[in-house]
């Protein structure tokens, strides 16, 4: 349990997330993972202090991601026929979370995994692969399909709030791999449930549940595909 974040509720710092046995197989990653917004409920013991410019970075680049993601709400709200306006108040105060990925080399890279197979628990997350080492995988109907991150590009992964994709990190045997992923997700008060916009009259496919309890029972369990959101399907 050594390598598990400080467990008082926020699972913020460095350590692994999902470590819930000593006998467990850990995943072959480093993390470190801190809430940025809202900005009242940063916990600056968690924000290193070097090198001197990483706070000020770290701020700038969650406020530019707000934008992006503002942006992104938009035109998935437009799409689905929903006033934007509704997303707005889904997500306000853009809920954020910050967590960096380091995968050591491994030369049996074909005997770990970086990042066991599992959908964000997010809205959607947005992903940049910081050097040119790739190793994310999408599963689309039952295959794993290599994602090629172009430079500087961000990939954007729909997570369970909406319609997420499964996913996992491979290991490289020579490189190590690092990549930082901002999960956004809705404020812990609002409840997961179809949007009634959407289904109309139509049957409903999932359940309902406050995305306080679907957090909480997303990190009380392993990463295991999309076990959490399976459970709310009728
Ligand atoms: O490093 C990657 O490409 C994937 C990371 C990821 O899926 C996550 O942090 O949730
Ligand atoms: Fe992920």
């Amino acid at each position: 349990m050594v390598y598990k974040q400080d467990n008082n509720g926020t699972l913020q710092g460095y350590g692994q997330t999902f470590v819930l046995s000593e006998e467990q197989k850990l995943d072959w990653s480093d993390m470190f993972y801190v809430t940025t917004r809202p900005v009242a409920l940063r916990n600056m013991k968690f924000w290193p202090t070097s090198p001197s410019t990483f706070r000020d970075n770290m701020d700038r680049y969650s406020l530019e991601l707000t934008k992006v993601a503002s942006c992104l709400w938009h035109y998935i709200a437009t799409n689905l026929g929903v006033a934007p306006e509704v997303f707005e108040q889904l997500f306000k105060d853009h809920p954020q979370g910050l967590r960096f990925n380091y995968y050591p080399p491994c030369p049996e890279a074909d005997k770990v995994i970086g990042i066991s197979p599992h959908s964000d628990g997010s809205g959607f997350s947005i992903l940049l692969q910081i050097n040119d080492v790739q190793g994310l995988q999408i599963r689309k109907d039952g295959e794993w399909i290599a994602v090629s991150a172009l430079p500087n590009a961000l990939i954007v992964n729909l997570g369970d709030v909406t319609e997420s994709i499964e996913h996992r990190a491979m290991i490289n045997t020579q490189h190590p791999r690092i990549s930082l992923v901002a999960f956004h997700g809705p404020d812990n008060s609002v409840m997961l449930r179809p949007l009634p916009e959407v289904v109309g009259e139509g049957k409903l496919n999932y359940g309902s549940m406050s995305y306080q309890e679907f957090i909480k029972a997303l990190f009380n369990k392993k990463l295991e595909g999309k076990s959490v959101i399976e459970k709310l399907k009728l």
